[in-house]
């Protein structure tokens, strides 16, 4: 539904995307994450057509968004994370226009604004005028902008923030039933809320697009690391030779320092393969070289440290 080739998108010298390509299959649901500054919103921007890469391609359902900007829009509903409301209009008035911008026929609009009200659950609103709805409501409202003229990919940007936990639980509940017949891509930092939403995750950092990946097959990778805490006492202890020693061991992939949580103290994080326990090796480790082992605690690395380990300095 949504193919990508070599997207990259310079701000002067600099690189917002760098040639990131990536396919979206029909019906998908694709949680868009990264850190600030990924590059997220410039993805957003290209693909509803707002702003332009400066090389790659985008194909919609087999057409090129360069060549096919109207037809392609018209496939695509977007709701920022400031939806654009214009707050002194009712719902009415605010979804007609919408219609129309839209290039709706006037004799159809009031159907397309009726359709949309009736999908996101704002019907009984329509006739209020928008400054005086909740922050919930105007998220609807903003919602059903999107699906105007009834759009067949929905871009959602941060859909769920300032929401109270009720207008969450909504919203995601709405989400879910939009999922049943389109295909949206959800920019969100919630990882919970990603994986709860969406089929796959496509994964940015500082431009480039470092895992697409089915949301099962993350938290999947996510259990077979296991991690350990490794607590150390200061007397004797090196800790770039204690990190070199450690690495060297088989199935660890990853060691480093994550700071002290008791005086006199270093924790580190030690990454392993699922299938290797490393924890008797480390005891005589610690042993033979004389670091005092204070504390060896396993845990499991949860999709948030995945994201964290993913998106840090050389993660890819
Ligand atoms: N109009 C612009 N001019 C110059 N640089 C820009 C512009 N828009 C974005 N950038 C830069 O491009 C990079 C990507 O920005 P973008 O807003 O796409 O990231 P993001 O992942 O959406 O971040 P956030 O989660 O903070 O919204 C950042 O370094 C940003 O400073």
């Amino acid at each position: 539904m949504i193919k990508v080739s070599g997207l990259t998108k310079r701000y002067g010298e600099h690189r917002a995307l760098n040639q990131v390509s990536f396919h979206i299959k029909k019906g998908e649901v694709v949680g868009l994450l990264g850190p600030n500054g990924a590059g997220k919103s410039t993805l957003l921007n290209i693909l509803t057509g707002y702003i332009f890469a400066n090389e790659g391609q985008v194909l919609v359902d087999g057409m090129d968004m360069m060549q096919s900007l109207i037809a392609v829009k018209r496939k695509i509903g977007f709701l920022p994370e400031k939806p654009p409301l214009y707050k002194d209009m009712t719902v009415k008035e605010y979804l007609l226009f919408v219609a129309e911008l839209n290039g709706i026929a006037k004799k159809d609009r009031h159907q397309a604004m009726e359709k949309a009200a009736h999908h996101t659950g704002i019907t009984h609103v329509i006739k209020r005028r928008i400054k005086n709805l909740s922050k919930g409501y105007c998220q609807r409202v903003g919602l059903s902008q999107a699906l105007i003229g009834d759009k067949e990919i929905l871009l959602l940007d941060e859909p769920t923030v300032g929401l109270d936990p009720k207008q969450i639980m909504d919203m995601r509940q709405l989400i879910q039933e939009l999922s049943t017949t389109r295909t949206i891509i959800i920019s969100s930092h919630i990882l919970s809320e990603i994986s709860v939403l969406c089929d796959s995750i496509l994964l940015l950092n500082k431009g480039h697009m470092i895992a697409h990946e089915k949301v099962e097959n993350m938290i999947k990778n996510a259990l077979n690391i296991h991690q350990l805490i490794l607590r150390l006492g200061l007397a004797g202890c090196d800790q770039e030779t204690i990190i070199a020693n450690i690495k060297c061991m088989e199935g660890v992939l990853d060691t480093y320092l994550v700071g002290t949580y008791e005086s006199n103290t270093w924790d580190y994080s030690i990454s392993v393969n699922k299938g290797y326990d490393i924890r008797t090796q480390l005891v005589a480790l610690c042993h033979e070289k004389n670091y005092p082992l204070l504390m060896l605690q396993p845990t499991v690395l949860t999709l948030e440290e995945m994201f964290m380990k993913l998106t840090e300095e050389g993660g890819a």
